[in-house]
């Protein structure tokens, strides 16, 4: 169980980016993280994965406090950042085992799990060239399997869907259900709100650092009458996007 309690990050007097969150994300689910550009999403997730230090508030993974035992709550999260930071001058197998060293995944494990991986989301015939040489979504893909390898319990993905091709998609979504289905987590956050509706067990939105929704999309549903997420969202994040005059463009 990931539990957030009352976290804040505060990046200046007047830029509250995250305010107050509260937040519970139970063992088996899928759970998305929505809300509109500049909402707080990152910041969120950056706090959750100890990038940034929250201004106050508390993560608890599994009952443990992340400021408490950060080493030991990191070795369990699989993190993909919004944008990937890779070496570009090694190879993708370098950094495959550079990263595997870090996370002290044993030599059969990685080599079972990398090359299962890296065949699953087809990097065999690039996997042993320079990182500069791959494009935005082999950098992507190669971000995934390198968050992966270690076998973590919580996966945490920021936009993981974005650059990907659509079958790539397919493939990570269903990874991600299969580890809900073992009894993991994933807490990922999207801007695509199909993906959202297809396949979270569970969402929250959050708009201008405040949690404004947390339930099912059955729930919001209920509260909202059977329209699609879509609408839904716009209307909760009080999106103008119905008052836009597509006219001026005729
Ligand atoms: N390092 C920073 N310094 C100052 N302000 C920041 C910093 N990072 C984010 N912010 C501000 O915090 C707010 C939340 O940003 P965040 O990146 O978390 O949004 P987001 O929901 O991930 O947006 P997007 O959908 O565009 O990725 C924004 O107002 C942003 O300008």
């Amino acid at each position: 169980m990931i539990e957030l309690i009352n976290l804040t990050k505060r990046f200046a007097e007047n830029v509250v980016a995250v305010d107050h969150v509260n937040l519970e994300i139970e063992d088996g689910k899928i759970f998305g993280f929505l809300g509109p550009n500049g909402a707080g999403k990152t910041t969120t997730i950056n706090m959750i994965t100890g990038l940034y230090k929250p201004t106050s508030g508390r993560i608890i993974y599994d009952g443990m406090e992340f400021q408490k035992e950060p080493i030991k709550i990191k070795k369990l999260i699989g993190f993909v950042p919004d944008e990937p930071f890779l070496f570009e001058k090694i190879t993708g197998i370098s950094y495959l085992n550079f990263i595997s060293d870090v996370f002290e995944v044993p030599l059969d494990e990685r080599k079972k799990r990398g090359e299962w991986l890296i065949k699953t989301f087809k990097l065999e015939n690039s996997i042993s060239n320079p990182i500069s040489t791959y494009s935005h979504g082999m950098k992507q893909k190669l971000t995934l399997i390198a968050a992966l390898i270690h076998n973590p319990k919580f996966w945490i993905l920021d936009e993981p869907i974005v650059g990907l091709d659509p079958e790539s998609a397919f493939i990570l979504k269903n990874l991600m259900k299969k580890h809900v289905e073992a009894g993991n987590i994933v807490f990922f956050s999207t801007h695509i709100m199909e993906i959202a509706e297809k396949i979270c067990d569970e969402i929250a939105i959050i708009d201008k650092g405040k949690i404004i929704f947390d339930g099912s999309i059955n729930e919001l549903r209920k509260l909202k009458g059977d329209k699609s997420l879509e609408q839904i969202f716009l209307e909760v994040t009080n999106s103008e996007s119905e008052k836009i005059d597509f006219s001026y463009l005729d």
